[in-house]
């Protein structure tokens, strides 16, 4: 099997759903192709019951579009493929056309570490129809899981509140690109490392780990174990105590510390896997200090997540680092994002954009027209509101009104006079050409550090979190509602 071979090595551009490209032969099919449109990919509601979500996968993106080409196993495989009747799906001269294509959209986006909000677009591609739909299925699956995981990591770290958070994922993660892609998020909502070697390599991420059971099972005893662990890596010790019973293994870590320490040596600490966690850190700290560990670490692992590491602090258990797995990479308990990708403008042949809506029964899935921009206010380093605007409205800096998109009674007043301003959507290409160099994932994680911190902690709290505002400018918000009027052959004056 070539399984990393045939799938990484080759073009990505069939990476999509099969109707994206039925899509693509009816807009050429119709003279459509190379109408230029705008699409915005946003999501609808923040994951985990959070108040916040934080944007990764922009760096993906970027290499997918760079990248984005046809080759001509590509285009060999759609040749061959038959309708019902058994004739060629697909005309020639179209996937001839395929084969031609080059990426030329423009796309904007938020900086990867930019937290986000619902509705305000996280990526803007305008460009030929046809691209911009190709894009759709690949941008939201890189976007989906990359912002799920790092925002579930974020609120790991969160709480853990400062302590270090081991990403232990792989066995459990969602195949091998999944592993990767979550070691990469997890990493830039905050985690320390990766127990993922290959991450390690392909991103830079700081690797590490302990030892397993099976280490300590293959052995007589349990002091042998950690003897021999101690001889093999005498810098580098964290004795898992509770293969056999946690007390015991903490008696043990001791006495093989005491050895050590005649080498010159230090133990790091230990880590527990099972039990009480708080019951069993709390001990196994006492044991430690008293025989003179104060600096050895608690490792804890075992179905962790924000909630019990949030309940853990909450009982005061003695644990210093925190071994999450299972639950940050498979993004428990909200297995996806539910981002999505809508048109919102087409331009027509006299060159104007005309700004398009999707009439909805929830008013939560009714899209925002016209072509538009984010600005995040900020006072005093504080974020206190993001305005979606049209691209081209003029800004009163004195004073403005921003409405909710869902519910247009809550509206807050802005005074941008007095604000810092940030525009959260950053030209990443234009034309085809790539305008936006990447930070680099230090810097990446560094930025969601920075971001998470500007905003009031009752944003990030677990429970109820205080809702942020995000609303759109009051021109934006009439535009909207004279389409939803006008979509529903109601007369827009009738409201006023
Ligand atoms: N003090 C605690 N407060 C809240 N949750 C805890 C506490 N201690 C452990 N937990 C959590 O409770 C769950 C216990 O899991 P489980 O019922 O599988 O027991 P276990 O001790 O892991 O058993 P095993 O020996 O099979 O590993 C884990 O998710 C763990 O993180
Ligand atoms: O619990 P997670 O957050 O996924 O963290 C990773 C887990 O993976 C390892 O054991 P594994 O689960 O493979 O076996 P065990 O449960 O029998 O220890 C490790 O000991 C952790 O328990
Ligand atoms: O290094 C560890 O302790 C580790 C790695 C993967 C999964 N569980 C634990
Ligand atoms: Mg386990």
């Amino acid at each position: 099997m070539k399984i990393t071979k045939d799938l990484y090595q080759g073009s990505l551009a069939l990476l999509t759903d099969f109707y994206q490209l039925t899509m693509a032969y009816a807009y050429w099919k119709s003279g459509k192709a190379e109408q230029e449109a705008v699409f915005n990919l946003f999501f609808r509601k923040h994951p985990f019951q959070g108040g916040f979500t934080l944007a990764a996968g922009l760096d993906y993106v970027v290499d997918y579009c760079k990248n984005f080409k046809f080759g001509s196993e590509d285009i060999d495989y759609l040749a061959a493929m038959k309708n019902q009747e058994g004739e060629l799906l697909f005309d020639p001269e179209f996937l001839k056309y395929l084969s031609n294509m080059k990426f030329s959209c423009d796309i904007d986006a938020v900086e990867e570490g930019t937290v986000v909000f619902p509705n305000a677009p996280m990526i803007r591609v305008k460009g030929p129809l046809i691209q911009c739909q190709l894009l759709e299925t690949p941008l939201l699956n890189i976007f989906n899981f990359q912002t799920l995981i790092a925002t579930k990591a974020a609120r790991i770290n969160l709480a853990a509140k400062g302590d270090p958070v081991l990403e232990f994922g792989l066995r459990r993660a969602q195949g091998i690109d999944g592993a990767l892609a979550a070691s990469r998020a997890s990493y830039i909502g905050g985690c320390s490392s990766t127990s993922n070697v290959m991450a390690g390599k392909l991103f830079g991420i700081p690797v590490s780990g302990t030892h397993a059971h099976s280490w300590i099972m293959s052995f007589e005893t349990e002091m042998e174990a950690f003897e021999a662990y101690a001889n093999a890596f005498p810098d580098r010790c964290i004795f898992l105590v509770d293969t056999y019973d946690t007390i015991t293994g903490v008696k043990n870590a001791i006495k093989v510390g005491k050895a050590l320490r005649k080498q010159g040596k230090e133990m790091l600490g230990i880590r527990i896997d099972s039990g009480d966690l708080a019951y069993y850190s709390n001990k196994a700290r006492e044991m430690l200090d008293e025989a003179g560990f104060p600096d050895a670490k608690i490792v804890a692992s075992n179905d962790l997540d924000e909630h019990i590491i949030t309940s853990l602090k909450g009982q005061e258990a003695s644990i210093n680092v925190w071994g999450v797995g299972t639950k940050l990479v498979t993004a428990f308990d909200q297995p996806a994002l539910g981002a999505v990708y809508k048109l919102s403008a087409i331009r027509i042949e006299n060159g104007t954009y005309v700004p398009k809506i999707k009439i909805s029964q929830q008013s939560l899935k009714i899209n925002v027209p016209g072509i538009h921009n984010v600005k995040r206010y900020y006072s005093k380093g504080k974020a206190v509101a993001d305005m979606i605007y049209l691209e081209d409205q003029e800004i009163n800096p004195k004073g403005l009104v921003i409405i909710d998109p869902i519910d247009s009674t809550r509206r807050k007043r802005i005074m941008p006079y007095f604000y810092q301003e940030e525009e959260l959507l950053q030209p990443i290409f234009r034309k085809g050409k790539q305008v936006y160099k990447s930070p680099g994932l230090e810097r990446i994680r560094q930025r969601a550090k920075e971001q998470l911190e500007s905003f009031d902690k009752t944003h990030k709290r677990m429970v109820n979190p205080h809702l942020y505002p995000v609303g759109l400018e009051e021109n934006l918000h009439h535009l909207r509602t004279e389409l939803v009027l006008k979509a529903q052959q109601l007369d827009p004056k009738d409201e006023k």
